[in-house]
């Protein structure tokens, strides 16, 4: 297989003006009104510019998953702006701006896999060829050829959150948002789909925002690692990662890991002081 390494776009020194993919400014959102209201997000103000890969690190609660689904137009923001490559979320959204993957892999389990991956692009009205082409390009790029005729009970924990990842990549949009997709997993597991998925990034250029509890899955995976600190959710840190893009999984046993990993784990401690 030719893996194609994309060139590092070096933001900061672009003097070009590249549109941010996201690009959140004082962005606020309350749930609800009066003594019982929330304040999920506290002035967020966020560039992630194409082929970043961004994680998401912070307590529970600190509004890791309601950034990701005001991205995703799933909840509208109650002040500030959100630009989602220069269109409002919900422009975005129609135009098929992104692939989302959830926490659970969400496979109905009365379709086979390939029948799961095609159900939006059956309902957005491809044609059966360009169905069947799309399904077995995304189910070999997530190493599942062969598998589409399974139903997901054949499959294990791991392979499902594959196939959802595929689900998420049929419309190619050049957006990925992640939302604890390896959560459940075991260690072992959660090593191997991150390894392929930072293959997969290699090959795609996609973007991607990515939410998890892990230090060491946040530090392996991301070139931007955005620590968030709770009540109300803000952003603490963001840090940037002079990790290389290629990355063997002992790489986390490198001195500028462990280093990276001890400023995340500072990050949090101190995002919890500020509560
Ligand atoms: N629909 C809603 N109505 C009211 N409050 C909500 C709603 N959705 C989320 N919240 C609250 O907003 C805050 C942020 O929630 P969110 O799920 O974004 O946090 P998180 O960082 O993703 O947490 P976790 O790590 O547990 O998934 C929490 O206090 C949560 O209870």
């Amino acid at each position: 297989m030719n893996m194609q390494m994309n060139p590092q776009v070096d933001s900061a020194n672009d003097s070009t003006q590249v549109q941010p993919v996201i690009e959140a400014r004082d962005l606020n959102l309350v749930f609800g009104a009066g003594d019982t209201s929330v304040q999920a997000l506290k002035d967020i103000n966020l560039n992630i510019n194409k082929g970043e890969f961004v994680s998401f690190i912070g307590p529970s609660g600190c509004g890791k998953t309601t950034f990701l689904r005001c991205i995703a137009a799933l909840e509208t923001p109650t002040g500030g702006s959100l630009a989602v490559n220069g269109m409002t979320p919900e422009q975005a959204r129609l135009n098929r701006a992104y692939g989302y993957v959830f926490q659970a892999a969400g496979l109905y389990p009365w379709r086979t896999i390939a029948k799961n991956i095609k159900l939006p692009l059956e309902i957005m009205g491809f044609s059966r060829a360009e169905q069947d082409r799309r399904v077995a390009e995304v189910l070999e790029l997530v190493e599942l050829s062969g598998f589409g005729g399974k139903f997901p009970w054949q499959l294990s924990g791991g392979m499902q959150q594959r196939a959802s990842i595929a689900r998420a990549l049929a419309f190619d949009a050049d957006l990925l948002l992640m939302d604890e997709p390896f959560g459940a997993l075991d260690e072992i597991v959660r090593d191997h789909l991150n390894e392929q998925l930072l293959k997969l990034w290699a090959r795609t250029d996609k973007t991607i925002g990515f939410v998890t509890h892990s230090i060491p899955e946040a530090v392996y995976l991301s070139t931007k690692i955005v620590v968030m600190s709770p009540r109300p959710g803000r952003i603490h840190e963001v840090i940037e990662s002079p990790l290389p893009k290629e990355r063997p999984l002992d790489i986390r046993d490198t001195p500028e890991f462990i280093e990276i990993a001890h400023r995340v784990r500072e990050g949090l401690r101190a995002g919890h002081g500020d509560d």
